[in-house]
């Protein structure tokens, strides 16, 4: 893999370098963060990354990955616009930023938008990406080397993005939130905080392993737990009546406006 230079070392950076460390990519990996130097250093003994500034990436990576919060973003690119080449690869993960405007402040530099997940930490990304549109195929194949070693990847047109967004971007979010409420029942139910975290997360752990191995539908999964007239369908039917289905598509619906929001926002 090429030389990859980070700009941005939060979550996201963190978790995509951690993943492509922990699969054996020994390429150099150059780091630059606005705040928290500390964490840069860390990072240099835990990952073997090299901290560095954006003038020395842009001259020393062949792709450069933008991980910096969106409100960040017009600021970096304007530093970008002396120094890149359009030899070189730009990936951005950043939400609610079209992949227009970086077009029009960086012309004919390949640009690929991706919206990974915090789970490249472990490996088990779920990436979506798009294409810019001076991308050709040997770009493609750069993005997806890296995501698809912290995990999945698909590649979508840009439309798809903010409801992909929604469901994988967001979604461990929205997972974490189901675990710490489950802890909370099992808590207000008279368990122990740790009992309750054990069991909330172990089920969760292996409903996740059975939904990858067993090779059953969720529905049907769900229908092995679920004995007639026993204790689980008495649960269900109290996620049914307070409409469960319509509580995740409002939440996911919110994720995709603010997305769209942001990207009017940023579209400059
Ligand atoms: N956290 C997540 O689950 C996901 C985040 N994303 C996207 O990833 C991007 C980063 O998100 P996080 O890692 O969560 O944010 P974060 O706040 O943890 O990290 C951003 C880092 O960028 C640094 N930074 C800001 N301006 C800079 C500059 N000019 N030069 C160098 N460093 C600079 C900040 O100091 C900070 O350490 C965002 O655009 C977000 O939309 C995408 C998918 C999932
Ligand atoms: O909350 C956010 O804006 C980012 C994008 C997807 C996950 N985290």
């Amino acid at each position: 893999m090429q030389a990859i230079g980070f700009i941005g070392a939060g979550n996201m950076a963190e978790a995509i370098i951690r993943g492509l460390r922990a699969v054996g990519i020994s390429s150099e990996i150059r780091v630059t963060n606005r705040s928290n130097q500390e964490k840069l250093q860390k990072m240099a003994e835990q990952y073997m990354i090299i901290p560095s500034t954006l003038e020395k990436i842009v001259k020393e990576s062949e792709i450069i990955l933008l991980a910096v919060k969106p409100k960040d973003m017009l600021g970096v690119l304007k530093d970008l616009q002396k120094d890149l080449k359009s030899s070189q690869l730009l990936i951005t993960v950043a939400a609610g930023i079209p992949l227009k405007t970086y077009e029009m402040n960086l012309p004919g530099i390949p640009v690929v938008r991706v919206m990974p997940n915090t789970s490249s930490y472990v490996l088990k990304s779920m990436t979506g990406l798009v294409q810019g549109s001076v991308v050709h195929e040997n770009h493609k194949r750069m993005a997806e080397e890296i995501f698809q070693a912290v995990g999945k990847t698909l590649w979508i047109t840009e439309d798809k993005l903010n409801p992909l967004m929604s469901i994988s971007g967001s979604g461990p979010a929205y997972i974490y939130l189901f675990t710490e409420t489950l802890i909370q029942a099992g808590v207000s139910s008279g368990l122990s905080e740790v009992d309750a975290e054990m069991l909330a997360k172990e089920t969760l752990f292996g409903a996740s392993q059975m939904l990858q191995e067993s090779g059953k539908s969720p529905a049907r999964l769900r229908e092995e737990v679920t004995s007639p007239k026993g204790t689980t369908l008495a649960a269900l039917t109290v996620f049914w009546e307070k409409d469960l289905q319509d509580i995740v598509t409002s939440a996911a619906k919110a994720c995709q406006d603010r997305a769209e929001e942001m990207e009017r926002e940023y579209q400059g």
